[in-house]
């Protein structure tokens, strides 16, 4: 028998501009309530290193972590690879294969240098940065993907030191196939620490954890808590919060298709957003129909979180008028996630200008792109794609321009250039390119 569930049906005609302003409003929690929280634990990793560390490992996580162990040995990643179903392994190979390809075609070449005008050359020169720690979460599961997902990057892009920083389970080990992701990867620097002592570890270094330039990877409000406060010291990188997918399904598409797509990000905790927004009514009661039935499968924690999402105003199907007016819900709210499902996916595409990662068709399910696609699944939560990226090779390279000018090149950019600088009242400037410098020059 199936269980009865509450899924919300937010017929767009029928909201006024509250509930409609309602439906884009993610459930993010604030974390103003817990930086006085987190201010402590980053001035004890601070002024205590280890022993804070494994104080908090054994406070917050619960795990007997000692200060001398807080970095995973090679004895624990021997051990984790032993322990791992083989089918785990090369469901890891064959993620990393993708994941690296995709992100050594996005690697920029090392300089380039154009004739910006006759013997005026100028360009970009990308090198990477010297540090990186990946907060891998492990709240609310293990996160391997997110290994995958933030070190391939790194590794790409050439960064000489990557650590992973990761809470212990209770058993005080980290996760079997975050260590195995992480020696595949050629990453053998992972630690035992979570949360907001994670963040301040890395931001000043300890005995055991070095200090690094940047943090990447999603985290529970503890870790986005501790980046905000400690931004000064460290590039906290990305905002990646609670996972939030739309399924943007036409007249054409399954609704059953699009409700077993639906679940697939409302399933990551109560605070994801979810939504399937379509023109068609009966892609919408088919969608209805087909919710239980699939959400009954799915076990009762995952089940619980998206009953909690899609019973509120973060979830369900929203019902509009028009594609056109779907398309435009869609760029209001800038999903994490779009998967696009018709017949003709490409059509739609152009009008898209909102969407961390947009997903084509029957068969690209998010699920692909969380693991295997190539693509990386750290992207822009919380509306921020309308103006973020998701995490790519460039958040590890910095960027210098380049230039050149020859002495045939020099005199016309001379002249103007004068004429800009002495315009602005910088006399340095401009005696810099008049007949000065061409006297020094004649020498
Ligand atoms: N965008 C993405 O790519 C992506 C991927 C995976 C997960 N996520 C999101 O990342 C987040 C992960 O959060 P999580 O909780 O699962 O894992 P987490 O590792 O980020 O947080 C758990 C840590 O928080 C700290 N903590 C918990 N309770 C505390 C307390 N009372 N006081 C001080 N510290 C405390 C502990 O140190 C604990 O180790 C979720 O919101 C999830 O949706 C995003
Ligand atoms: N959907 C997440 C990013 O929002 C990534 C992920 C990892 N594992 C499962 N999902
Ligand atoms: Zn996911």
């Amino acid at each position: 028998m199936t269980t009865t569930r509450k899924i919300s049906l937010h017929d767009l005609s029928k909201l006024d501009a509250a509930g409609r302003a309602q439906l884009l409003k993610r459930s993010e929690a604030s974390i103003a309530p817990i930086l006085d929280k987190v201010r402590p634990i980053i001035e004890a990793v601070k002024n205590e290193g280890d022993v804070a560390l494994a104080r908090f490992a054994r406070e917050f996580d619960k795990s007997p972590v000692n200060p001398d162990s807080i970095a995973a040995t090679p004895k624990d990643f021997d051990d984790a690879l032993v322990r791992l179903d083989q089918e785990v392994l090369k469901a890891l190979e064959f993620a990393v294969e993708s994941i690296r390809k995709f992100h050594t075609d996005q690697k920029p070449e090392e300089m380039w240098l154009h004739e910006i005008r006759p013997g005026a050359f100028a360009g970009d020169r990308f090198l990477p940065i010297p540090s990186v720690a990946c907060y891998v979460p492990r709240g609310k599961g293990a996160f391997p993907s997110v290994v995958m997902m933030t070190t391939i990057p790194a590794v790409v892009a050439g960064v000489k030191e990557i650590c992973i920083v990761t809470p212990p389970g209770p058993d005080g080990k980290i996760d079997d196939a975050t260590l195995v992701a992480a020696r595949l990867i050629g990453v053998d620097r992972v630690y035992k620490c979570g949360g907001a002592q994670a963040v301040a570890a890395v931001a000043y270094g300890t005995q055991t954890v070095q200090k690094c330039v940047k943090i990447v990877g999603p985290g529970s409000p503890w870790v986005v808590a501790a980046k905000h406060l400690l931004a000064d010291i460290i590039d906290p990188g990305i905002p990646a919060g609670p996972s939030e997918a739309i399924i943007l399904a036409d007249e054409t598409a399954d609704g059953r298709l699009a409700a077993l797509d639906l679940l697939i990000e409302s399933e990551h905790g109560p605070d994801s957003s979810a939504f399937i927004v379509t023109n068609s009514p009966k892609v919408a009661q088919d969608a209805i129909a087909a919710l239980p039935v699939y959400m009954d499968k799915m076990g009762e924690q995952r089940a619980g979180f998206a009953s909690t999402v899609l019973g509120g105003t973060n979830g369900g199907v929203v019902l509009t008028q028009s594609f056109d007016e779907a398309v435009a819900f869609v760029n209001d709210f800038a999903p994490e996630h779009l998967q696009i499902l018709s017949n003709a996916p490409f059509e739609h595409l152009g009008k898209i200008v909102n969407a961390g990662e947009i997903l084509l068709g029957n068969h690209t399910p998010c699920t692909l792109g969380n693991f295997v696609l190539g693509p990386n699944a750290v992207l822009p939560t919380n509306g921020t794609a309308k103006t973020a990226s998701p995490l790519s090779v460039f958040d590890y390279m910095k960027r210098s321009s380049i230039g050149y000018v020859t002495a045939a090149g020099y005199p016309p950019l001379a002249q103007k250039a004068r004429i800009l600088a002495t315009y602005e009242g910088f006399v340095g400037h401009a005696n810099a390119v008049s007949e000065i410098r061409d006297g020094l020059l004649a020498k």
